[in-house]
């Protein structure tokens, strides 16, 4: 074996849940090359602010997003529409990456930014109509450590948690979204920045 290959040692973890299809591969980019995609979606990313509407009241997201996609395909989530600018190389190279453990073409990718502790993503799951049946999402993590929760919807004892690691990456499947939903909670613990890319088919 060679020492200094720049081989990645990546280790999958697969999820055995009821009715969920989770597969998490950690350091699924080496430490610099998720150094350098952390630097580069913090500066050059268009972040924006949005207000959402859950059962009529507005609120501010508690994070930042944007938008990226190869086609014009729009997607729409508690109530906002966003509008997809251009994938870019950086994006590329990621969704070619994963495409290479999964036999997928992702069209569209969301990015979040959790600024820091406070920011937040509620329970929720990935079930618009315009990612279809069954959806397969893939989402990769650069910055600061955050915790991944799942739950059952009705059986609710069911839960899992996950640590979302600088360069990890998790593939949700099969009907995972249609009996589960997750969340990123807030946490006193953490201060700096993460960065959330979930990379989604729109057709
Ligand atoms: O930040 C994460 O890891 C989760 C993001 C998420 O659930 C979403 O954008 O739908
Ligand atoms: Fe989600």
């Amino acid at each position: 074996m060679d020492l200094f290959s720049s081989e990645i040692e990546t280790s999958i973890k697969n999820y055995q849940l009821k009715d969920a299809a989770i597969n998490y591969y950690d350091s699924f980019f080496s430490e610099k090359e998720a150094n350098s995609f952390y630097s580069h979606f913090s500066n050059e990313t268009d972040w924006q602010e949005d207000t959402i509407t859950v059962f009529g009241k507005t609120y501010k997201q508690p994070r930042l997003t944007a938008l990226y996609a190869l086609n014009k395909k729009p997607y729409s989530y508690s109530g906002i529409t966003m509008h997809p600018k251009p994938f870019t190389q950086e994006l590329i190279k990621i969704k070619s990456k994963i495409e290479t453990v999964i036999d997928v073409n992702f069209t569209t990718v969301l990015l979040n930014l959790y600024r820091d502790g406070n920011d937040s993503n509620g329970w929720h799951s990935d079930d618009e109509k315009e990612l279809g049946k069954n959806p397969i999402i893939a989402s990769v993590s650069f910055g600061a450590t955050r915790q991944f929760k799942l739950q059952h919807k009705k059986d609710k004892a069911l839960k899992e948690k996950i640590a979302l690691t600088h360069g990890s990456l998790l593939i949700m499947s099969g009907t995972t979204q249609h009996y589960w939903k997750h969340q990123i909670p807030k946490t006193r613990k953490v201060v700096n920045p993460r960065i959330n890319l979930t990379f989604r088919i729109i057709k």
